[in-house]
């Protein structure tokens, strides 16, 4: 997925320093108390955001969908924006993190305490060790929280004595792998290995940097130089600025558009020429759907929910280009056109944007793969219907499950003779040059590019059809 959701403050490790320090005094929590604040109120600041962290974190824990919905519950969408945005902060820290802090704090307890005592715990570590919010604060506000509810009332001292021993001892040692759910990991392991299993793990504790994607006809330079970015191969523009990018420079002026730097690459690789008709069959919000537009074809941008391409509308109103929008799924598009490529970013589990989005990997169940591979499988058949003879077929997921990858175009290839792949030249397209598989397609992982701060995760393929 091309959008950005959940950029909270960055954690410790692999890429921790200055940009790891300015993002975490930006989030070091809600303001003190006023020092003329009543006593009740100077009491409780802060105690509120905490428990909607909590609520933020148990509602991802759910299932899929759970964060989302849980932005409009009460304890959530009451909060004054500052404290909202700190609660939303808190709860992804301890998402990235859950399986260490949960190391830290099994060694602690002699017995399970109940489920919302632990929420209680587990908000307070996410905040002292990913986010540098002082102890003090952090530990006086979930004794606080503790006292307020009669079922954790009694465990308030507990609260208090697991806090003060991880400030003072230390957390110990603790395992990156032990954040991924077990299935997760045993899956990732029997497909890329163990030494890519560890790199995964590494990257699933950190907030990624922003990637914005340029305009052609604007230099990626100055606008790396206005974000304090730098220029990646291939020309998106990577920052380490964090807040409303709405008020960043250029935001306005529509010269650039936010997405992940391997999001960018199925377009290249689809390579769309002015005024040829092109097809986006799973479009919003829309950052292929803007690529395409900027190099000059003739776009229909179709996507089966109107409300997420409110979001595609938007950004071609700020960015002044233009795609014709269709609402329909794409199975039932009556629409007699061919083109000459059609681009099929499908549904997907979307586990490679597990850096940008660490639900993902608790939300999603293994039966979610296989459900979803259908629909593909479905989408794809569909998408090669609308190829002219001669044409080109891109097909993309932001998943690391092979059964979304490899094997769709495994099966599709065998179901359709009349396609065959065009290989991907990975340095030309601005993607890792290990990425290429022996097929011919690219299959790029969140632990690649480490040293540049990594990218998501994405499968993308290359199907021209014969003429
Ligand atoms: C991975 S996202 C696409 C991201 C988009 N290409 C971008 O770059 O911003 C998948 C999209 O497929 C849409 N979708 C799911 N099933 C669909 C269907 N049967 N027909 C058309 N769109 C569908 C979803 O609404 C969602 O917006």
């Amino acid at each position: 997925m091309a959008d950005q959701k959940g950029r909270g403050p960055k954690g410790e490790g692999r890429n921790s320093g200055a940009r790891g320090r300015r993002v975490a005094e930006k989030a070091r929590g809600p303001r003190p108390p006023r020092p003329d604040a009543p006593r009740d109120e100077a009491a409780d600041i802060g105690v509120e955001a905490r428990q909607a962290a909590g609520v933020l974190l148990n509602a991802a824990l759910e299932g899929r969908g759970g964060l989302d919905a849980a932005q409009s519950f009460r304890e959530v969408a009451g909060l004054p924006g500052p404290d909202r945005a700190f609660a939303r902060a808190v709860a992804m820290a301890a998402l990235r993190r859950l399986g260490e802090i949960d190391q830290i704090l099994d060694r602690r307890l002699q017995k399970a305490p109940p489920a919302a005592v632990r929420t209680i715990l587990r908000v307070a570590l996410a905040q002292t060790l990913v986010l540098e919010t002082p102890a003090f604060a952090a530990v006086s506000t979930a004794v606080k929280l503790a006292e307020r509810d009669p079922k954790t009332r009694p465990y308030k001292n507990l609260v208090n004595a697991v806090l003060r021993s991880v400030g003072r001892d230390g957390p110990g040692l603790t395992t990156a792998e032990s954040n991924l759910p077990d299935w997760i990991a045993a899956r990732w392991r029997a497909t890329y290995g163990e030494a890519a299993l560890a790199g995964l793990a590494l990257a699933a504790r950190e907030e990624p940097p922003t990637d914005l994607s340029v305009k052609p006809d604007v230099d990626p330079a100055a606008v790396a130089d206005a974000v304090d970015g730098e220029v990646l191969p291939g020309g998106a523009v990577r920052t380490g600025r964090r807040g409303d990018i709405a008020t960043w420079p250029g935001f306005d002026d529509g010269t650039w558009w936010v997405q992940d730097a391997a999001a960018a690459v199925p377009v290249r690789l689809l390579d769309p020429k002015p005024g040829e008709a092109i097809a986006d069959l799973c479009a919003a919000p829309g950052g292929k759907t803007l690529q395409l537009a900027a190099a000059g074809a003739s776009v229909v941008a179709l996507d089966r929910s109107d409300k997420r391409l409110n979001r595609l509308r938007q950004n071609l109103e700020r960015t002044g280009l233009e795609a014709e929008i269709v609402v329909t799924p794409a199975e039932d598009w009556d629409d007699p056109r061919a083109f000459d490529a059609v681009l099929l970013d499908a549904p997907c589990t979307a586990t490679g944007t597990f850096r940008r989005n660490p639900e993902v990997l608790r939300a999603t169940r293994p039966a979610d793969v296989a459900k979803l591979a259908d629909v593909q499988h479905r989408l794809l058949d569909a998408a090669a219907g609308r190829v002219k003879p001669g044409g080109r077929l891109v097909y993309c997921v932001c998943s690391l499950e092979r059964e979304e990858g490899e094997t769709q175009i495994i099966a599709f290839l065998r179901r359709n003779p009349a396609f065959r792949t065009a290989p991907a030249d990975p340095a030309a397209l601005g993607a890792p040059v290990e990425a290429l598989t022996p097929e011919g397609w690219l299959r790029i992982l969140p632990s690649m590019w480490a040293e540049k701060g990594g990218l998501d995760g994405f499968f993308v393929a290359r199907l021209d059809r014969v003429a």
